[in-house]
């Protein structure tokens, strides 16, 4: 038997950055073989195998037959005779496609070198249009590695997906996997873009897509309408590198403006209330985990509010406070104000600018929460109005804490 060193690890170290996973491809090999040598084996539809020691996987030389839509019914071959070029061939893209001997010879069939030279992503060949998972894949390459581009076969392979229908029968977890890692990625607009060229974020995230070329008034704007703007503010976010709950607030916060009556564009009136529903509906069709699911909400419906900041006065401060659970989860509270801040930088010639709404919340949350709920409710003899007590307790810490904040002005104080 051979083994062959694949995957993104050549691909990585081609590239000169750090090698991840080192995945294996073992040819003329059986899984008896395996099993005798010690390897352990792991899934009952894949020949892998986890190495003894290193724990490493060791998957047989194999070959794929697709029977089904989407991710189903694949049949799968693996035996002695199936060559490490057949298994090569049936993987994504070209970088992807090159193996390692022992001898550290490079074993490139497709021209993953030359690719990755010119900054290409290129389909291997016509097994890809077999998983619609490599749509996403491919968006999420370019998302990752700075200045790659598309092929132009590929790109037309992937419309013809599309419009076969092909994304439509992916399921929930493998869609959400994809997009929440390319979100992680370092410009996660990158996977926004190919997944718009090809059609399939119409059919994914149309919340999303429904934000191209919706104008904004240009005082605010002046990078032009919405999807450009969100695009800026998920950057923003992958530059400061930010978890994935405030990435995908940021995708999420202005759903909303796609679906404002246009005759009212290029302002947006209660686009925060109208994104809502298109927000729950993500979450719902991808199962988006409640920690993203619950920042997305708190920051479509509140995001402006904390705009606002500096104009509000303490009592409207301590409510947006409540509203946002900052008193139980001034964690939660502190990434949405995070989300915020990208909003507010994620702007043409914004990205330097002062923010300084976020202090001034964390400084009136932390002067509410120092407040003892407690002893005020021990204190209030009338219990009806134990709520009132505690608010107004409340407001007047923030008062008191504000009137240190050169910022703001006397009239905001009363
Ligand atoms: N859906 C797929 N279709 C075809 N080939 C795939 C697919 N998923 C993975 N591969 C192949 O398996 C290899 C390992 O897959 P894996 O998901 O670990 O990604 P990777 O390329 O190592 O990237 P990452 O750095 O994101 O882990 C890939 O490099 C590719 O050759």
């Amino acid at each position: 038997m051979k083994i062959y060193l694949v995957g993104g690890a050549v691909r990585d170290a081609l590239m000169g950055l750090p090698m991840k996973d080192y995945d294996y491809v073992v040819v003329g090999s059986s899984p008896a073989e395996m099993v005798a040598k010690g390897y352990k084996q792991v899934g009952a539809d894949f020949p892998v195998f986890l190495h003894p020691y290193t724990g490493d996987e060791y998957a047989l030389a194999r070959t794929e037959r697709k029977t089904g839509a989407g991710y189903h019914g694949f049949s799968v071959y693996a035996a002695p005779d199936v060559t490490l070029e057949d298994d090569l061939s049936r993987r994504d893209l070209t970088i992807n496609a090159m193996a390692v001997d022992d001898r550290d010879h490079i074993i490139d069939p497709f021209g993953g070198q030359a690719d990755l030279a010119a900054k290409v992503l290129r389909h291997v060949g016509p097994a890809f249009a077999e998983d619609p998972v490599r749509i996403l894949r491919v968006a999420r390459f370019a998302a990752r590695y700075d200045g790659f581009s598309v092929a132009p076969e590929t790109m037309a392979l992937m419309r013809g997906m599309v419009e076969a229908g092909e994304v439509d029968a992916l399921v929930p977890e493998r869609v959400w996997q994809e997009l929440s890692r390319g979100l992680m990625e370092a410009k996660p607009s990158r996977m926004l873009e190919v997944l718009f060229e090809c059609g399939a974020l119409h059919r994914l995230l149309p919340e999303v897509a429904r934000l191209h070329g919706v104008p904004q008034p240009l005082a605010h704007h002046p990078e032009g309408p919405v999807h450009i703007h969100n695009n800026l503010v998920l950057d923003y976010a992958a530059k400061c590198g930010a978890s994935l709950e405030v990435r995908f607030a940021c995708l999420m916060h202005d759903l909303g403006k796609g679906v404002t009556p246009s005759e009212s564009w290029p302002s947006h009136p209660d686009h925060e209330g109208l994104g809502l529903p298109l927000v729950e509906a993500v979450c719902d069709r991808y199962k988006v985990p409640s920690s993203c699911r619950e920042l997305a909400m708190l920051t479509c419906r509140y995001h402006t509010h904390v705009h606002r900041a500096l104009e509000l006065r303490p009592g409207s401060l301590v409510k947006l406070l409540s509203n946002g659970d900052a008193f139980r989860r001034p964690e939660r509270f502190t990434e949405f104000l995070q989300a915020c801040r990208c909003d507010a930088r994620g702007r043409a010639g914004k990205e330097e600018s002062a923010y300084p709404q976020f202090d001034l919340m964390v400084q009136a949350m932390t002067a509410a929460r120092s407040v003892n709920a407690g002893e005020v409710a021990k204190n209030t003899e009338n219990k009806a109005f134990i709520p009132e007590r505690i608010h107004e307790a409340r407001v007047s810490a923030v008062k008191a804490s504000m009137r240190q904040n050169p910022l703001l002005k006397e009239e905001h104080l009363v």
